[in-house]
């Protein structure tokens, strides 16, 4: 299997290409990386007891509340601790918090359901992430680590710089990470692979190069 990692700015550049070159809607590769997280969670040997969604609102936020969706319509006990102001989120994920609420999908403001959660989704930060973590942020991170569930980040453990896999203050411990596209150069360093744990590469219809291969 090909292996390949990419910054961030790669990140960004394929994204872009696929949404406004080729055409793929956002939300159809959002749609695509909740369903490889969602489909990855399943068929890990968790406990879905209690699973809680730790989402803030950019697009990683959008991932984990289309993740909580799909977990809540298969009738798994699913509640999202959402950070950050929801009328700043990205278009993507105001339209997944507008359909978790025609869904009627738990949030809660207690990090206690984080701390007893037996699933943790850690979609707080992605390639996005531009600076320290403080306040609420950290807080909410730290009660990730504190907690007994086993965690799996979205695209990169929050706290995580894709590119140097420094710690920007604080950063989320995960048992698994499924990345969108292809690995991140950060996830490789020492420090990187003790945050992300497996990593699980998740085809989303995004590719360096208009990827046309014949099926097998
Ligand atoms: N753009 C695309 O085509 C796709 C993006 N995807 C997901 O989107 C992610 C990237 O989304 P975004 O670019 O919206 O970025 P993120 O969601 O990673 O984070 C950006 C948000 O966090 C805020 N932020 C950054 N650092 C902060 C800090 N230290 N404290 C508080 N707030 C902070 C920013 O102001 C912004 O609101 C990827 O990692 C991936 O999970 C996927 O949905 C697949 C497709
Ligand atoms: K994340």
């Amino acid at each position: 299997m090909m292996s390949k990692a990419i910054t961030i700015a790669e990140a960004q550049r394929y994204d872009a290409h696929t949404t406004n070159e080729i055409g793929i809607p956002a939300l159809v590769l959002m749609e695509r990386a909740a369903l490889a997280t969602f489909n990855n969670i399943l068929n890990d040997d968790f406990d879905l007891s209690r699973v809680v969604v730790v989402a803030a609102v950019g697009n990683n936020g959008g991932d984990g509340i289309a993740v909580a969706r799909l977990l809540h319509i298969r009738g798994i006990d699913v509640e999202v601790y959402l950070l950050g102001d929801p009328d700043k989120a990205t278009p993507q994920t105001q339209q997944q918090l507008k359909i978790a609420n025609y869904y009627h999908i738990p949030f809660t403001t207690d990090l206690n359901h984080v701390v007893n959660a037996t699933v943790i989704i850690d979609a707080i930060f992605g390639v996005g992430l531009s600076r320290e973590i403080h306040g609420k942020f950290a807080d909410a991170i730290n009660a990730i680590n504190a907690a007994d569930a086993k965690t799996v980040a979205i695209d990169v453990p929050s706290g995580i710089n894709a590119d140097t896999g420094e710690v920007m203050g604080v950063a989320v411990v995960a048992d698994s990470t499924v990345t969108m596209a292809y690995n991140k150069i950060g996830l490789l360093t020492a420090t990187g692979k003790r945050h992300s744990g497996t990593v699980h590469v998740a085809d989303i219809g995004i590719y360096a190069q208009d990827r046309l291969e014949h099926a097998r």
